[in-house]
């Protein structure tokens, strides 16, 4: 007889979600947690990332300022201030995901390292826990590269960045992904000397058209960009830690973070005694994030590698895989995962947006059908007011103009990455429709929407057409 119907392991965003759901629908629910409550989302993540952003953002604004004519001087950063308002915001959200919380719910919270010991059992806090069903959620950590002279100097990640005491005086940054840019920008802002290292490009994941503007802002903000750079080896250094590059050049700061990307955190899992199957990119899944050699199993977050599709890591999808787990694994109900109109945002400043596949990939899928059409920001009325024209909307249709795609980029663009996800798959028309409320950035979405149909409605056919419409009484 199980001791539980769903036992979940981790209890960051994806394990929290599968929780909730599964008690609220009266399912008998463990859920085991080796460390912090929340997970990476808002211990070592997205909330201290968004938060320490938004200060560097703000000191970006005041810098900013005179160009309205206010003149506010130059900000004097008190980086106990910025610390106290990076861990308010995290302390703000803590009691969603609590332990107290989940208890409440009905949930068994269990603090404790769990692994499988069977292919229906797993053992955490000395005790041993028979389950109908398993849900892995237990996340992807920093990469630690294998760089040589790394072990020998104090380097930080994710998990240790948020907490240092002391403002850095130079940060040096190896990966210019999401993670090195967000935290480029937000040191640089708040008064840090910022160098990125990056083996290949910055942002190399995003359109290529939307990497432009913000490769100038972060130059502009003072970032030292390093690209297509090979470290060859890291050293101590009097300033505290340097990056020797191929080309013999050196990069000395006093504080080195890495940002090379993230393993799943397969570790002390017990994988192999429940009988679950996973590479190096996670545990291996169906379409339906169900183990594909463990049927009693799933996997949900970053460390799911479903097949076909790979990893994603992104607290959005934690709840995406949820809905999916609720309707297999509760509801038995057939499901499948695609990530064709998955929204992702780079909350730098310009913010970067990717909605459901760039070009390139589309292309690269073998797509020829394919309608470009684009809008400026330099063309909006709002951002012209605002000051703020640098970045565009691109959007990748087919040719009977459904959108497969939309590429942002430009001041606060992210919060427009929702409507796009809305509107993969759909018509143009909608869009080019939709009465939006003046002045605001999405009206360039709409103006781009509405150059698909723009040569159709100025066709000879149609003008003859108005042509004649216009002796009718
Ligand atoms: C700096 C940074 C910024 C980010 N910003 C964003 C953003 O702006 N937007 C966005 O969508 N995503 C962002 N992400 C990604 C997002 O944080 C992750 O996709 C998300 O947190 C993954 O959630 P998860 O539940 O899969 O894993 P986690 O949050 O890692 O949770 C897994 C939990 O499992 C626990 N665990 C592991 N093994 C065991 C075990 N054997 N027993 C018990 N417990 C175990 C761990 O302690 C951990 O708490 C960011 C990530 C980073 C690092
Ligand atoms: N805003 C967001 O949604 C957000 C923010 C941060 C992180 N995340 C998630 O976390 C994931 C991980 O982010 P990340 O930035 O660590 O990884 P990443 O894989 O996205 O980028 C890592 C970068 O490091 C470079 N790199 C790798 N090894 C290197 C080396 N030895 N020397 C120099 N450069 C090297 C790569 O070329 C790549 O550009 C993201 O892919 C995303 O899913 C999301």
């Amino acid at each position: 007889m199980p001791d539980v119907d769903v036992a979940i392991i981790g209890a960051g965003a994806a394990g929290l979600s599968v929780a909730a759901i599964s008690a609220g629908l009266g399912l008998k629910v463990a859920l085991f947690e080796r460390g912090e409550m929340g997970g990476d989302c808002l211990n070592y993540g997205c909330v201290p990332s968004k938060a320490l952003l938004a200060a560097g953002h703000a000191a970006a604004e005041a810098r900013r300022a005179p160009r309205f004519g206010v003149h506010a001087g130059d900000p004097r950063i008190d980086w106990a201030g910025v610390r106290a308002h990076v861990h308010g915001a995290i302390s703000a959200i803590a009691p969603n995901d609590s332990a107290e919380r989940f208890r409440g719910m009905g949930i068994d919270v269990v603090r404790a390292t769990a692994r499988f010991v069977a292919r229906d059992a797993i053992e955490a806090g000395g005790r041993r826990y028979a389950f109908r069903r398993a849900v892995v959620a237990a996340g992807s950590a920093a990469v630690v590269p294998p760089i040589p002279g790394l072990a020998e100097v104090p380097f930080l990640t994710n998990e240790t960045l948020f907490g240092l005491p002391e403002k850095p005086g130079h940060l040096v940054i190896i990966g210019g992904g999401p993670i090195g840019l967000e935290m480029a920008q937000a040191h640089a802002r708040l008064g840090c000397r910022v160098s990125v290292i990056e083996a290949v490009s910055i942002a190399a994941r995003e359109e290529p058209e939307c990497v432009g503007p913000l490769r100038a802002a972060l130059v502009a903000d003072g970032v030292a960009l390093h690209e297509g750079a090979r470290v060859a080896r890291v050293e101590g250094d009097q300033a505290g830690v340097a990056v020797v590059l191929a080309d013999g050049g050196r990069i000395a700061g006093t504080h080195l973070l890495l940002a090379v990307g993230r393993a799943p955190r397969l570790d002390a899992l017990g994988l192999e005694a429940g009988g679950v199957a996973f590479g190096p990119r996670g545990i291996s899944t169906d379409l339906a994030l169900r183990s594909t050699t463990n049927r009693r199993v799933w996997a949900a977050g970053d460390i799911a590698d479903p097949v076909g599709l790979g990893p994603r890591a992104f607290t959005h999808v934690c709840s995406q895989h949820a809905g999916i787990i609720a309707r297999g694994m509760i509801f038995r109900l057939p499901a499948k995962l695609s990530y064709d109109a998955l929204p992702r945002v780079t909350y730098t400043d310009p913010e970067v947006a990717q909605i459901g596949p760039t070009e390139a990939e589309l292309r690269a899928a073998g797509r020829d059908d394919l309608t470009i059409l684009r809008w400026p920001l330099a063309e909006n009325d709002r951002l012209i007011a605002e000051g703020r024209t640098e970045g565009l909307v691109k959007l990748v249709a087919d040719r009977k103009g459904r959108l497969l795609g939309a590429s942002l980029v430009g001041a606060g663009v992210g919060n427009m990455a929702g409507m796009y996800a809305l509107m993969i798959g759909r018509k143009l028309s909608t869009l080019a429709g939709a009465v939006l409320p003046y002045p605001t950035a999405q009206e360039a979405g709409k103006r781009a929407a509405g150059d698909f149909y723009t040569p159709k409605l100025l066709s000879a056919p149609v003008k003859r057409a108005v042509g004649l419409l216009k002796y009718l009484p």
